[in-house]
């Protein structure tokens, strides 16, 4: 076991295994947890009473969660004297599944991102976010329920990689100098800033075989590659000729192309296959909108996910509604898709189920389907009886508005 001189390793619990590809979970899992920057106490707090109460429900004692809190963000530069301690990697290394508030980023400016750097180090290399609609939940569109989709997005490269170098600086002027000398590049201002936008054929292709693993294990209707390769060739384009190229070598027995569907199938998709798509990215958003239910998998590269998530919980009701986990084939830290929402930090206002769906995901992940289940029956009724926090009440006539820690009782006690 690692040694963890700020986080407390719970006397009652065991580490999550992993054997022969599988997880092996125990009745006691040790699950770490950040609690988060801003609202994250608030959404944490109210979403850890609901995890509880459903394992209680589910398995009446036999099995329950051992939570570890682990520190990073402004806890852990609080109590631990840097923004993200190397035994806060280690703990969710050391038992394998885990869960995060959201982490404060400064734009512009001072250190990196938090949330990426887990992913990154941890090499969390699908950032899976599910979007469907809630019955009651007040929308934009006219026709939500027609929204049911599943993003894949690369969690790893991309220009989300943070390989960037400031206008002005030293090694910056070399680089800009060899791309104008060595390569010819003449459109490079004086004083230009660069960013990198690394993306490999390794990176694309695990993450697009886990969204069409996850399309072939769950029924899913198609897989759509969104990408804005007629712009960017050789990496978003290479990302969907990548994308082609492993449905053939690896799925050529699952997956049709749209192109097949029509030339060979007469747009009627055979029994048991998935059809591939791709759009590119910027009519994938009004596809979204318009003509939500032709799509149903996404797979993109990591900023187009990053977008896309929060465009499409937009349509079911919002961030407060918007689950998500960041999945290697070892590794999971599940997280809302939202970040610290800061105007409402310390309130117990905002929506905790962008939490409680990410544990939902998390109690999936490990095969605990029964306690999933009955934190999903108790925010359905919840919201069905419209007892609901502010950012569904303010759409809802009739609602009565609730803190996120009443919204959390109401959903335990309706499960
Ligand atoms: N994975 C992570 O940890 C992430 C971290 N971040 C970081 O979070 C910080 C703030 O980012 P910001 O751009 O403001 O985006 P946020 O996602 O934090 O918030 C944007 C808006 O979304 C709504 N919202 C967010 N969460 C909830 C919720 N649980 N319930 C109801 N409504 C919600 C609120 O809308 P309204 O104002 O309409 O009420 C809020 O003002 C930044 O530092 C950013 O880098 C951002 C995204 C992910
Ligand atoms: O790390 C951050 O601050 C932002 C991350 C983000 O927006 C996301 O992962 O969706
Ligand atoms: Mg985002």
């Amino acid at each position: 076991m690692a040694n963890y001189k700020f986080a407390q390793v719970p006397a009652q619990g065991e580490a999550i295994q992993f054997e022969n590809g599988t997880l092996q979970v125990p009745d006691k899992p040790i699950i770490p947890f950040i609690e988060g920057d801003g609202t994250g106490p608030d959404i944490w707090n109210a979403s850890q009473k609901v995890f509880d109460a459903a394992v209680e429900k589910a398995y009446g004692g036999q099995r329950a969660i051992a939570w570890m809190e682990v520190y990073a963000g402004e806890k852990a530069k609080n109590e631990c004297g840097e923004w993200l301690p190397e035994e806060t990697i280690e703990a969710f290394k050391e038992f394998r599944v885990g869960i995060k508030g959201p982490l404060t980023t400064p734009v512009g400016g001072g250190f990196r991102s938090l949330n990426v750097t887990l992913r990154q180090v941890l090499d969390l290399y699908a950032c899976v976010r599910p979007v469907r609609y809630f019955n009651g939940v007040p929308s934009p569109v006219r026709e939500p329920e027609k929204v049911d989709m599943v993003i894949f997005r690369e969690n790893t490269e991309d220009v989300y990689a943070g390989l960037e170098w400031q206008a002005g600086a030293e090694d910056t002027e070399k680089a800009v100098a060899f791309f104008r000398n060595e390569l010819g590049v003449k459109i490079l201002r004086d004083g230009t800033a660069l960013g990198l936008k690394p993306m490999t054929d390794f990176g694309s292709k695990r993450l697009i075989r886990k969204a069409i693993q996850y399309a072939i294990q769950n029924n899913r209707k198609s897989v759509t590659l969104v990408h804005k390769g007629n712009i960017m060739k050789f990496t978003e384009g290479a990302f969907k000729d990548w994308g082609y190229e492993l449905a053939r070598e690896e799925f050529a027995d699952q997956v049709i192309t749209e192109d097949q569907l029509w030339d060979t199938y007469e747009g009627k998709v055979p029994e048991g296959k998935i059809v591939l798509k791709d759009r590119i990215a910027d009519n994938m958003f009004q596809q979204a909108l318009l003509r939500p239910n032709e799509y149903d998998v996404l797979a993109s590269p990591n900023l187009n996910g990053d977008y896309l998530s929060d465009a499409l919980a937009a349509q079911v009701g919002g961030l407060g509604m918007a689950p998500g986990g960041n999945i290697s084939d070892q590794y999971a830290v599940f997280e809302a898709t939202h970040g610290t929402a800061p105007k409402y930090a310390g309130l117990d206002k905002v929506n905790p189920s962008s939490v409680i769906l990410s544990g939902v995901m998390m109690l999936e992940h490990l095969g605990w389907q029964e306690a999933a289940d009955l934190i999903i029956a108790g925010i359905e009724k919840s919201i069905q009886e419209k007892v609901v926090t502010y950012d569904l009440a303010r759409n809802i006539e009739g609602a009565s508005e609730v803190k996120a820690s009443e919204f959390a009782q109401a959903v335990i006690e309706r499960m």
